[in-house]
């Protein structure tokens, strides 16, 4: 048996999170127009300065995310172990009212019935009062959905509710880029180009940078939301974004045979751009060069130019150009610093990471960074 409203003595304990927020004093919160609200800047913030670090209000476990829903048992519960005052920062946060559905409030009263939720003086929820539980938690669940980040890659450690982060607004062409580090189970914000005072700060929501308008607009669609950042509203961008889509997928399928063979079996776009694939490593090494200027040219600095930056890396190395690999491994390396900090203990021990790769080359050429004969097997990540 689970206490529904434990939140009244919990509240006598004091809030368990309130001033865990760190903002820094660089941001505040206000009204964007057309956007809801947003963070913006209040001073000038240099590159690869750290603009947020905060733990979450609320975080569930990883699942399969094939089906949100399945998250309503993880939530439910993750909720029931709340202070009365975290459910007040999440019932502050930005609810998208078309994720509130009959079917989940439904599926969401059964968990309730089921797990026999007590109130406060102990009576088991029925009637009217298991409604308005069921109510409101339909609505804080909605919440979750609007604002939630995954938490480490394919949200390898769950998914989480940031109160400061939550604020943040999406921008095809964002300033800023976010990661969950999970050595301090803190997630992080790094400014990834120099914002001005005033300015809006804006994040990434969707998959990668290398999509095409339509491709875009359906992914924040399944956010909910149209998007109107500056890049969905200038159309002198969207031949650069089909070419760097194009280059996305042909390096893409070059690092997999096996995917593009199912590819070409089951996927018309794969078949169309089949013929353009690199055929040999100095075809893909042209390819992510190409990709890696487009991207910087668009201000795109983030996680995808630091991956290019690995792959220009490890083509130069296969062709025997460890200098020219030593020399995009340090590029890659000064633009993982600007994303994610220094403290990246946890990717070494993953043996990923610029560092890692950067030490490794090291390692190949003797330790020396100079080019030369390569030293011992390749391993190529
Ligand atoms: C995580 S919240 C961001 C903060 C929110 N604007 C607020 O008022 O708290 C996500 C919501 O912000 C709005 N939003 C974010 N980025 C947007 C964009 N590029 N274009 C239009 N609306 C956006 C959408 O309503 C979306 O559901």
């Amino acid at each position: 048996m689970v206490l529904a409203c434990s939140a009244i003595e919990f509240e006598a304990m004091g809030p368990r999170s309130a001033a865990l927020d760190q903002g820094h004093g660089m941001t505040e919160i206000r009204s964007t127009g057309s956007m809801g609200n947003g963070l913006f800047a209040t001073k000038h913030i240099p590159r690869a300065t750290q603009v947020l670090d905060e733990v979450p209000v609320l975080a569930i476990p990883a699942s399969s995310e094939l089906d949100p829903d399945d998250d309503i048992p993880a939530f439910c519960t993750a909720l029931q172990h709340l202070f009365r005052t975290e459910w007040k920062r999440l019932d502050d946060l930005h609810c998208n009212t078309a994720l509130i559905t009959p079917a989940r409030r439904a599926t969401i009263r059964q968990w309730y019935k089921d797990k026999g939720i007590t109130d406060n003086n102990g009576d088991t929820l029925k009637g009217k009062k298991l409604q308005d539980a069921a109510k409101a938690t339909t609505k804080r669940f909605a919440i979750f959905l609007t604002n939630r980040v995954q938490m480490g890659a394919q949200g390898l450690y769950g998914s989480g509710v940031f109160p400061l982060y939550s604020r943040i607004n999406h921008s095809c062409v964002p300033n800023v880029h976010n990661a969950y580090n999970p050595g301090t189970q803190r997630l992080t914000l790094y400014s990834i180009r120099d914002i001005g005072a005033g300015e809006q700060i804006t994040t990434s929501y969707i998959s990668s940078a290398c999509r095409t308008r339509q491709q875009r607009r359906e992914e924040t669609e399944n956010w909910g939301f149209v998007c109107s950042c500056l890049a969905c509203t200038d159309t002198s961008i969207d031949l650069l974004r089909q070419r760097m889509f194009e280059l996305d997928q042909r390096l893409a399928a070059y690092e997999s045979p096996w995917q593009r063979r199912m590819d070409l079996r089951t996927s018309p776009l794969a078949r169309m751009l089949a013929p353009a694939m690199p055929s040999s490593v100095k075809g893909a090494l042209q390819d992510a060069e190409q990709l890696a200027e487009l991207l910087k040219r668009q201000g795109l600095e983030g996680m995808e130019l630091c991956k290019t930056y690995r792959e220009c890396s490890k083509y130069s190395l296969k062709l025997g150009s460890t200098e020219k690999a030593m020399y995009y491994a340090r590029k890659e390396l000064d633009i993982e610093r600007c994303c994610i900090g220094t403290e990246t203990a946890h990717l070494q021990k993953d043996m990923e990471g610029a560092e890692y790769w950067l030490a490794h080359l090291e390692h190949l050429c003797g330790g020396t960074g100079n080019s030369g004969e390569v030293k011992g097997e390749l391993i190529i990540v």
